[in-house]
């Protein structure tokens, strides 16, 4: 879908600190790169909407990760808020079903309908979790077969649903894009440069590998974040997916 210029654009930066000034430092020291910013509920959970705003002040395009999976009436209300903060994308899950999706759908469209002009946040839908295997997948959660099977039929249902596109880890993209296009978005975390650390992620790729799947845009957080020097773990990951 989206082809930017400048591949820094591809990049959402998971901001996953306890308060502002963990993140604002980050900020600070990735100052010019034009990545896109994650707020997750760590960060949302502790500075509020007012720290999303300071980021839309700033110029950045935010991903509010919030994750929502609720009956249809309450992620409607939760999606509609959403969208008057004037975030650029968010999620729910997936498995709170078709009707959950469409009600989120709804929320963004009527939340939006006094205001033309204002641009729709990307509503994304997310699969199954990158920290999923298929093992947890099978034993754990009762679900069977290959995680790639059921990361498209959420992808499928999703796409039904009028969402623009899902998270899933790159592994499954190509097969996402086939089964739903190439526009429907991609968004994909489990991103680990070579030789960083895992830690709880389980399905995952490097940088380049993710870009060349065709992904739209790759999350990463602790490859930078945890980084001794983030501008430089930041600007490798670039070069390393610039063509
Ligand atoms: O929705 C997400 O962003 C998400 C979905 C998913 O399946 N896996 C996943 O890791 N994420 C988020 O992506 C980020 C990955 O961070 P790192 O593992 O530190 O690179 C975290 O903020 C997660 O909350």
């Amino acid at each position: 879908m989206t082809t930017t210029a400048n591949p820094a654009e591809r990049i959402i930066i998971a901001l996953d600190y306890p308060d502002v000034q963990g993140a604002e430092r980050l900020l600070d020291q990735l100052e010019g790169i034009p990545c896109y910013m994650k707020v997750g509920m760590e960060l949302f959970y502790a500075a509020g909407p007012q720290f999303v705003l300071r980021l839309k002040e700033a110029g950045y395009r935010v991903f509010l990760d919030l994750k929502l999976h609720d009956i249809p009436n309450t992620v409607k209300g939760g999606s509609a808020s959403v969208a008057r903060l004037g975030v650029d994308m968010f999620n729910v899950h997936a498995a709170g079903g078709r009707a959950m999706m469409e009600a989120a759908r709804e929320g963004v469209d009527q939340a939006l309908s006094g205001s033309p002009g204002a641009q729709k946040p990307l509503l994304i839908g997310v699969t199954q979790l990158t920290s999923t295997s298929r093992q947890m997948l099978n034993e754990e959660i009762g679900i069977d077969g290959p995680v790639e099977d059921a990361v498209l039929r959420y992808a499928s249902l999703a796409k039904r649903a009028g969402l623009d596109g899902v998270v899933a880890s790159p592994l499954e993209v190509v097969r996402i894009k086939g089964q739903c296009g190439a526009s429907f978005a991609t968004v994909t975390p489990g991103i680990r440069p070579a030789g960083s650390a895992v830690g709880d992620q389980s399905r995952i790729m490097t940088p380049r590998e993710a870009i060349e799947q065709g992904t739209d845009y790759i999350v990463i957080g602790r490859p930078i974040t945890a980084a001794a020097d983030p501008r430089q773990a930041l600007e490798q990951i670039v070069e390393s997916i610039t063509a």
